[in-house]
């Protein structure tokens, strides 16, 4: 029997369940052992029912192809297969909550993508070189499922991550008000050009609910615990807008802040480079080796160069400079489906495995 932990992929046919198919290949820890989607795919191959829409840059996985896809909704069929499930499933947020807590209840823990569990108290929203101490809210929402190894645990949303990291690594000069305007690909709707021919040559200026999420996640990531529950930090205050623009992989972010102890240029830049968390301590195989990278080019970052920095797991930054308005302006990039979306997740699992979370069922 294989030693790697036996993973199942809910809402495996869509950008999401497919990212973190292709991103399993070849996991040392994980094996994808399972595949879930809705009841319109369940008794097909994975390639039958994923048909033409198959959105990675790499073919799909051998291992993959011929999996009979599950009913995602028959929750012990799925969970007596695998040790933990990564979670993309497309329902209503009700619907979505419901059937991951069910998860859990299996005793089958539940790393998921969806927004749906991000302000549930007592589960942990983690970007792991960040606030992986969230994970420890973990005991007491075992207690309220009435489980010994199920849980939920989630990332937060992709427009968040060209900035949040980079505040965080500048929290000793206590940043109080940020302007942040958000220009995000559209993979972060789950489309490719083909689909969704309306954004060649163009710029929608909404992007459902993302505006909120923007200007509140990162708040819950600094946030502390109490009571076995996350309690928000209140500071600093952030107000986003959020575009979608015509590219295909990769959420930049334009970025005005203000300091209370206003740093130099250069003890800025320090800080970006030298920031590092659990991930990089204990290695893990996702990790960026360098989380932050700055770039002193003036027309840098740029998504077709940088947007896979590091596999796609590290930020990249640049035009740092100083504001007639606010303390400093930059402006940073991310890729919205590996950090922002199933590579943070899978770095989750990760994390959750070194630390004990996660083991063979
Ligand atoms: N809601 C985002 C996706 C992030 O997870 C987007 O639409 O780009």
């Amino acid at each position: 029997m294989s030693k790697k932990l036996q993973v199942g992929i809910l809402g495996a046919t869509g950008m999401v369940g497919q990212r973190f198919i292709s991103l399993l290949e070849n996991h040392p820890w994980f094996e994808v052992k399972t595949v879930a989607a809705s009841p319109r795919s369940a008794g097909k191959t994975y390639e039958e029912a994923v048909g033409g829409r198959w959105k990675m840059e790499t073919p799909m996985p051998e291992a993959v192809k011929n999996m009979i896809v599950k009913n995602v909704n028959e929750v012990e069929a799925v969970a007596s297969e695998v040790d933990f499930v990564f979670s993309a499933v497309d329902m209503s947020k009700d619907e979505i909550k419901k059937i991951e807590e069910e998860y859990a209840k299996t005793e089958t823990p539940v790393v998921s993508n969806n927004s749906a569990h991000r302000w549930t108290p007592d589960v942990p929203m983690v970007v792991p070189e960040i606030n992986p101490e969230h994970f420890e809210v973990i005991a007491s929402q075992k207690k309220r499922l009435g489980t010994t190894r199920g849980f939920v645990a989630v990332k937060p949303n992709c427009s968040i991550q060209s900035y949040a990291p980079v505040l965080t690594a500048w929290k000793e000069f206590e940043p109080y008000e940020v302007v942040a305007t958000t220009y995000q690909a559209i993979s972060g709707a789950g489309k490719t050009f083909k689909d969704w021919p309306e954004m060649n040559g163009n710029i929608i200026p909404y992007i459902g609910g993302e505006e909120e999420k923007s200007e509140q996640e990162p708040l819950r990531l600094w946030g502390h615990i109490e009571n076995g529950e996350i309690v928000k930090a209140d500071s600093p205050v952030i107000t986003t807008q959020c575009i979608r623009v015509p590219v295909l992989n990769g959420h930049t972010a334009a970025v005005f802040v203000k300091f209370r102890k206003k740093p130099t240029k250069e003890q800025l830049i320090e800080k970006l480079t030298s920031f590092s968390g659990l991930p990089q301590e204990l290695g893990l195989p996702s990790a960026p080796k360098q989380m932050i990278q700055y770039l002193e080019e003036d027309d840098r970052p740029q998504v077709s160069l940088d947007v896979d920095y590091e596999n796609g797991m590290g930020i990249s930054v640049g035009r740092l400079r100083e504001d007639t308005v606010y303390d400093y302006k930059f402006v940073g990039l991310s890729h919205n489906t590996l950090r922002g979306a199933a590579g943070g997740a899978v770095l989750c699992a990760e994390t959750l495995k070194a630390k004990g979370y996660i083991t063979k069922k």
